[in-house]
């Protein structure tokens, strides 16, 4: 899906520098009604992107089009923008309720008081604040003066939402049923929405589309599930997932039709399927990216199974993080390696004890060993 010019939201070649830049040629479109989150670490650049489409930045070069108007040289307030800051920034003299209602009794937003207020009570419902509507934010967690804040964005019915980290202070329940609520709202409205998240899961779980950025640059745009499947990057790559992918440098070595991906002793076959994308990487270094969900355990002596030993294991009920330590296998190199391996819960007993590895024939990504960019083909 992308944004028609006269409809939705339209930002090209957006730069920007302050002491050093910032933002590289930046472009998003985002449909009506659509939800893109943009991820990436911090500094990368996000709440800058932000501020600029809310006008509070300008930036050096590039075009910011919403519904078919440019906004170049529009005042914030005249933006139809909803922006939710990340500082929260609320009235200290007015309370929950009044932090809320407050865009609806400003000029552009001005809504009937009955109805504003409705609006407000669902909204603080919705974010289960509504009990405390009559407080200070003085007398305030962090987590509710963030849903102070959001509850101001969400009552509005703008040109365009933005949400600069959300719901990052709430606690982990709160965070995964706010999420579905907040999506289900928004996918009822008409305004395009732009959610920023440090948390590559999160933008996987809210987005219709996600952006990643990194380094003030786009690394790649697309369905959670494309960003998922296949990382345009080890910089995506390194952003998603608890654990994240794991990523091994090392080069590719061909011996009669195999492939093999090797790093001093350590040598894994590639299955067929990546053999194509090996023969166009030459003899570069690579990096082999693999998944911790996709690792089994086997026999330490079992074909194929890759020595390692155990190094760490953290049970999460059903499941464990199972840190293993290839160090033994690559001594040669006095490196000792950490892969993270999800696995059932009991076969990371035994800190110290030797295992073997199965890696997985589907699932493996390469990676160009200098760039970081993912094979062609991967
Ligand atoms: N007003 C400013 N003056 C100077 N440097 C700034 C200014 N605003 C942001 N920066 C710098 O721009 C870079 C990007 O910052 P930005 O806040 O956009 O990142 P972010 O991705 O939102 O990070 P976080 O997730 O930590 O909020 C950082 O290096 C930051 O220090």
């Amino acid at each position: 899906m992308s944004a028609s010019v006269s409809s939705g939201l339209a930002a090209r070649g957006i730069s920007k520098s302050f002491a050093q830049q910032v933002l590289h040629n930046v472009g998003i479109d985002i449909a009506p009604g659509e939800l893109v989150a943009i991820t990436g670490p911090s500094g990368a650049g996000k709440s800058t992107f932000c501020r600029i489409l809310a006008g509070l930045e300008q930036p050096d070069a590039g075009s910011v089009t919403l519904g078919g108007r440019a906004l170049a040289g529009v005042p914030p307030q005249q933006r139809r923008v909803a922006l939710m800051f990340e500082s929260y920034a609320l009235y200290p003299h007015l309370t929950v309720h009044g932090n809320a209602l407050s865009p609806l009794q400003a000029p552009s937003g001005r809504l009937d008081p009955a109805l504003a207020a409705a609006r407000v009570d669902e909204v603080l419902e919705l974010l289960e604040i509504r009990h405390l509507g009559e407080r200070l934010p003085g007398a305030l967690s962090g987590g509710q003066k963030q849903r102070v804040a959001l509850a101001r964005t969400l009552v509005q019915v703008p040109d365009l939402y933005i949400l600069d980290e959300p719901i990052s202070h709430l606690d982990a329940k709160l965070r995964h049923k706010l999420r579905g609520e907040i999506r289900r709202r928004l996918a009822r409205q008409e305004a395009p929405t732009l959610w920023s998240t440090p948390d590559g899961m999160e933008a996987l779980s809210v987005g219709d589309r996600v952006v990643v950025i990194d380094g003030g640059r786009v690394e790649q745009v697309g369905t959670p599930e494309d960003i998922w499947q296949r990382p345009a990057s080890t910089r995506v790559a390194r952003l998603l997932g608890d654990p994240p992918m794991n990523l091994i440098e090392g080069q590719l070595a061909r011996e009669s039709g195999t492939v093999f991906f090797t790093r001093r002793d350590l040598r894994i076959a590639l299955p067929a399927a990546l053999v194509r994308v090996a023969e166009q990487a030459g003899s570069e270094g690579v990096s082999l990216g693999v998944r911790p969900d996709d690792i089994a355990f086997a026999a330490a002596d079992a074909p194929g199974a890759v020595g390692a030993e155990i190094y760490s294991n953290e049970p999460f009920g059903k499941h464990a993080i199972v840190t293993l330590d290839l160090g033994a296998l690559l001594a040669k190199a006095k490196t000792s390696m950490a892969i993270a391996a999800s696995l059932g819960s009991g076969a990371g007993d035994g800190i110290g004890r030797s295992v073997g590895l199965m890696f997985p024939k589907d699932g493996l990504a390469l990676f160009d060993g200098t760039t970081g960019r993912a094979l062609p083909g991967t």
